[in-house]
């Protein structure tokens, strides 16, 4: 048995890579003693024994905790927004690159992607490799999340107050913590917009980019995304202007709540000019802990898939 230390257990994320972990063959999960879950030196002795250290901490206490690592020469997979873009941090998407999974494996140091970026990316970074989007165009993002996606505090707001928005947008100081990932690992010269919302539903998000392509192009895009991603496990590219929803003719966030699944779909005008990229994901799942738990396998030799879904 492989063992595993979740720092910030009792956190919206590390509850869901527990839960995740409790039906895992191959992985022991070792846990602090609540009382002592700031102690460092019981972190400290946890790391050392675990196989993989998860950080489900806010950012500053990931810090801390890596520094930590550092000094025990312990792995860490970490599932705060601090080491995304950070030299000696592996980004932990697994289907961005044909060497992804190799470099995830052998890495110390693994981060795990944020929610909003991982349907982004999985939109955007082909399709600028393959000279159909351009890379220094300026692009924008619409996306909408569960309030899961902000943590404890954002689901007090919505689950105990009755005045919490059906939906609203939010980032719009162009700071959401989420852009620099999204910029490096799409291949963007230029910050994107990004809009992102929050519903007052619990799990699902949907991303929407929508572009302009002077050559009418939009039927290759789809199929740029379909060949990329047609031997993946957890992304489905559905047919070109489908829309594949439990409400269509509505695309809405749901559908793939407790899974580790991604849905990229392609819509375009009939001359084909005007496009939108959508993404569909489980801000908790593939967004979140069920990523995590298909870092967790691929860094400790199991099958990619193993008990990613709750
Ligand atoms: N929610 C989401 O969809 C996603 C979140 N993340 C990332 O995961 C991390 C955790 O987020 P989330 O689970 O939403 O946050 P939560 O606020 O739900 O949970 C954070 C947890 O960490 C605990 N904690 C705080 N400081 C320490 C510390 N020094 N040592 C040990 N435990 C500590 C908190 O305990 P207490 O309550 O006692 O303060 C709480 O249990 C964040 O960095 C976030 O960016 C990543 C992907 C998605
Ligand atoms: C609805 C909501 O507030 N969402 C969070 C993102 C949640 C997430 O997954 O981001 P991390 O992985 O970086 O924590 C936000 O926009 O800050």
């Amino acid at each position: 048995m492989k063992k595993v230390f979740i720092d910030g257990e009792t956190g919206t994320t590390g509850l869901q890579v527990r839960e995740r972990l409790v039906n895992h063959t191959g992985i022991e999960i070792i846990s602090i003693d609540p009382a002592k879950k700031r102690d460092v030196d019981e972190k400290r002795r946890l790391m050392k024994e675990a196989d993989v250290t998860v950080l489900c901490l806010p950012d500053d206490a990931a810090v801390d905790s890596v520094a930590l690592a550092k000094e025990e020469g312990c792995r860490v997979l970490d599932a705060s927004s601090v080491h995304r873009v950070a030299n000696g941090w592996t980004y932990g998407l697994a289907e961005m690159a044909s060497d992804q999974r190799d470099a995830i494996k052998d890495a110390q140091f693994v981060s795990n992607p944020g929610c909003y970026p991982t349907g982004i990316i999985l939109l955007l970074k082909p399709l600028v490799e393959a000279g159909l989007l351009a890379s220094d165009a300026h692009y924008s993002v619409n996306a909408i999340s569960g309030y899961t996606g902000g943590g404890n505090k954002l689901i007090d707001q919505y689950e105990n107050n009755a005045n919490a928005p059906t939906y609203a947008t939010y980032g719009l100081n162009f700071k959401h913590k989420h852009l620099p990932e999204i910029e490096k690992w799409s291949g963007l010269k230029q910050t994107p917009t990004f809009i992102p919302s929050v519903g007052s539903f619990a799990q699902g998000m949907l991303i929407s980019i929508p572009v302009r392509l002077a050559e009418g192009n939009a039927p290759a895009l789809h199929a740029a995304l379909a060949e990329t991603y047609a031997e993946e496990e957890f992304v489905t590219v559905h047919p070109f202007n489908e829309v594949n929803d439990p409400n269509a003719p509505f695309l809405t966030p749901h559908g793939l709540e407790n899974t580790n699944q991604v849905e990229l779909a392609v819509f375009a005008s009939e001359d084909g000019k005007s496009a939108v990229l959508s993404a569909k994901l489980d801000n908790l799942g593939k967004g979140a802990s069920g990523a995590a738990v298909q870092n967790l396998n691929l860094m400790l030799g199991f099958t990619e898939g193993l008990a990613v879904n709750l």
